[in-house]
């Protein structure tokens, strides 16, 4: 028995749509290529994090020692729903499900969630914003219904109530701040001499940035 986490990469000229009015397919497929590596190297560091997959129409872009699942283009939630079935097939006994767009995210941080979740049977991770979820941890049986899309974190609390789970919540930075927006990017980039060239993505947090200071 063991934990996997599941990270969901959309198709690569759907992805990273609200940025489509200043960066290029192109160039949107290469922050999106960094952030993913960043989760990957995150969940590869992480002590409680047993394997790794990636729910994607694309397998050609899975890393090697990375599981492939498919999406069969019907929607986030049940692709998700989908790979937490294959899943338990192959024996894993609790999952995190981690947005492949959170650029800052650190193992540290990934164990620390997943470790209040074991500690609740649930854990959420909200965006920076209260509204969205950017992870979630589930213990023990995987059969929690994922309510990812709009204003997901209050659908996900819902859902924890019905079943009389109260969710760890824990407040990590690195699961907070995704990358959706220009202005989630203004928050990042600091603000002078940035290339938004897609081979010269280079994500630190602007320290002078109201976003970050105020996190
Ligand atoms: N496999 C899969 N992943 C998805 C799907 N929709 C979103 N994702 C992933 O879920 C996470 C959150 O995605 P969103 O912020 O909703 O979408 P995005 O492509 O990152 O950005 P937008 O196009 O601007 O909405 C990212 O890791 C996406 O790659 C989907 O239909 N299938
Ligand atoms: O559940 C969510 O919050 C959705 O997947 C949207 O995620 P986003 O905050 O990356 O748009």
């Amino acid at each position: 028995m063991s934990c996997w986490a599941v990270v969901p990469l959309k198709a690569r000229r759907l992805g990273k749509m609200r940025l489509a009015g200043m960066l290029d397919e192109a160039a949107r497929a290469g922050l999106v290529q960094t952030m993913l590596d960043t989760v990957l190297s995150a969940l590869a560091d992480a002590q409680e994090i047993d394997h790794v997959a990636i729910v994607s129409s694309e397998p050609e872009r899975i890393p090697a020692g990375v599981l492939a699942l498919p999406d069969l283009g019907q929607g986030l939630n049940p692709a998700l729903s989908a790979a937490a079935d294959r899943l338990r097939d192959h024996g894993a006994s609790s999952l995190l499900v981690i947005h492949a767009d959170l650029p800052l995210v650190r193992a540290s941080e990934i164990d620390r969630f997943v470790r209040a979740g074991r500690r609740q049977g649930l854990a959420l991770a909200s965006d920076r914003h209260g509204t969205g979820t950017n992870a979630l941890f589930i213990a023990d049986r995987l059969d929690f219904p994922f309510r990812f899309g709009t204003n997901s974190l209050s659908h996900h609390l819902a859902e924890a109530r019905i079943r009389r789970i109260t969710p760890a919540l824990p407040a990590l930075n690195g699961l907070a701040i995704d990358i959706d927006t220009p202005a989630d990017l203004a928050c990042l980039l600091p603000a002078a001499g940035v290339s938004l060239k897609p081979s010269r993505w280079s994500l630190t947090p602007c320290t002078t940035s109201p976003c970050t200071t105020s996190l």
